[in-house]
């Protein structure tokens, strides 16, 4: 079966602030898209990759894949105003009708190898695998009147990426309008009535989405 993935990088990193958008930050000397890029081809030899990009941020990501003599083909898309609007150009842009298709953000670089591998056998299998990892913490609901609740932290999971799908469902689920709820790809699935299915994620996978973020991200490659 024919397999995809769309590293969606079409933000601009707002939270974590400074002169450059964070997907262009280094971690151990390079910078993150291409941790990203690197782990699905490893995963995934055979993989069509698809990088979602700001449009005016295309030459700078040709100089980078210059300077850093980065060889893994990979096919450039413009991005849109949300998250939404750049996974929607990014399914236009897979070249193939049917087959398997992995929605990533493009900053979560330590995304296991086997966790990509689990979520396109288990969107083979049932249409869908949203990668997920359990609540350390305890947490509570909040109230509009400054009250808040206990909640049983055993029926809550932390949603990551990726997010894969047969390619033919994940089409026919983003020609929807975009909606407020739609944070990730598995809410716009779900809008179609469908049922999403559940992977285990790893917890390091982390978004990289603020600067402190950007210390554990050394941490972690300098473990790799
Ligand atoms: N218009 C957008 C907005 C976000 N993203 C991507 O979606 C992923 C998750 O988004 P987030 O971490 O929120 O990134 P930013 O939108 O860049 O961050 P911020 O909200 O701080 O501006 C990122 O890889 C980001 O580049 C995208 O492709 N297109
Ligand atoms: C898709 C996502 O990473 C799943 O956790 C998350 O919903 C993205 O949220 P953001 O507000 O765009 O950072």
């Amino acid at each position: 079966m024919k397999k995809a993935a769309i590293l969606v990088a079409g933000g601009k990193g707002t939270r974590m602030g400074g002169p450059v958008s964070k997907q262009y930050l280094p971690i151990a000397g390079k910078p993150i898209l291409m941790h990203t890029l690197e782990v699905f081809s490893k995963a995934e030899p055979e993989i069509e990759l698809i990088l979602v990009l700001p449009e005016m941020d295309f030459g700078l990501w040709q100089e980078l894949v210059e300077k850093h003599h980065f060889s893994i083909a990979h096919h450039i898309v413009a991005g849109g105003n949300s998250r939404f609007q750049s996974v929607k150009n990014g399914l236009k842009a897979v070249s193939f009708n049917s087959g398997l298709v992995a929605i990533h953000d493009g900053v979560r670089p330590f995304v296991k190898e086997s966790v990509i591998q689990d979520s396109f056998q288990e969107a083979a299998r049932n249409g869908s695998a949203i990668a997920v990892v359990s609540l350390k913490d305890s947490i509570r609901k909040l109230t509009d009147n400054g009250k808040s609740f206990y909640q049983e932290r055993q029926y809550f999971r932390l949603v990551q990426t990726p997010q894969t799908f047969q390619l033919e469902k994940i089409r026919k689920a983003f020609e929807t309008t975009e909606l407020p709820q739609f944070t990730d790809d598995a809410t716009v699935y779900e809008h179609q009535g469908w049922q999403v299915s559940l992977i285990p994620g790893n917890p390091e996978n982390i978004k990289i989405t603020t600067p402190e973020d950007m210390d554990y991200a050394e941490f972690l490659a300098s473990k790799k």
